[in-house]
């Protein structure tokens, strides 16, 4: 994949927008994000058929923007309504298996450590996203606060891998993020509640240039 395609990658859930979460992702990709990933979880997310529907509707607006659509967690969804690509954790299926289901699409990986990072590489991963960087309110379950030491050497080791940071990342402290070494910062919070979130998204897309 092209590297730049991570640089603002906003994710987020019915449950992550105030407002709808189709008029908050279509304001996001008017600000300039670069990649969605659908992530319904969390108290009141959306299940079944309205699920589905939801991401078919989000998936036409990526579509229409020419950004990729990702879906988190949900193989079997992302299959079923022909995605980009899925995001998975170390808690879910095994890199290796979602590779193989997945074929030509994107599969993003979460990485905790050095170790975790080469074996998604060895995997087929084609990008990986780390954190929690800072603190964050939006995941209970999640390891320790990183900082951005982690990001640093992976890019040393593997300066081409496509690498994003994840975790309580805001308009302020995009940058460091980057500094590190970083390919794109992921976002919910920071863009989904914002009052403007074109005006953040565009933001984030400066800082990243
Ligand atoms: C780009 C990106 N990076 C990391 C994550 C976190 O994935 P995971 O650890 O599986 O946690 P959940 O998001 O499933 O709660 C992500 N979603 N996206
Ligand atoms: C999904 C996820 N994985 C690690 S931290 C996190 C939450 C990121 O959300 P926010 O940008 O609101 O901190
Ligand atoms: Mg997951």
């Amino acid at each position: 994949m092209d590297n730049k395609q991570l640089a603002v990658y906003f994710i987020a859930g019915t449950p992550n927008c105030p407002k709808s979460i189709e008029q908050t992702l279509e304001e996001a990709i008017k600000g300039g994000i670069t990649m969605f990933q659908f992530r319904e979880k969390g108290k009141g997310a959306l299940v079944g058929e309205a699920k589905k529907e939801t991401a078919l509707r989000l998936q036409l607006i990526c579509r229409e923007a020419g950004i990729p659509f990702i879906v988190n967690d949900d193989i079997e969804l992302a299959i079923e309504i022909g995605a980009d690509g899925v995001h998975i954790g170390q808690e879910d299926k095994a890199a290796s298996i979602v590779r193989d289901k997945i074929k030509g699409g994107i599969v993003g990986v979460s990485v905790h450590t050095m170790e975790e990072f080469e074996e998604a590489i060895k995997d087929g991963a084609d990008y990986v996203g780390t954190g929690p960087i800072y603190a964050t309110v939006t995941k209970s379950d999640t390891r320790p606060v990183a900082g951005t030491s982690l990001i640093r050497r992976m890019k040393e080791r593997y300066p081409e891998f496509p690498v994003v940071g994840i975790g309580g990342i805001t308009l302020e402290t995009a940058g460091a993020v980057m500094e590190a070494g970083a390919d794109g910062v992921s976002i919910i919070t920071a863009i989904s509640m914002a009052d403007d979130p074109a005006e953040a998204a565009a933001y984030l897309k400066k800082e990243m240039q």
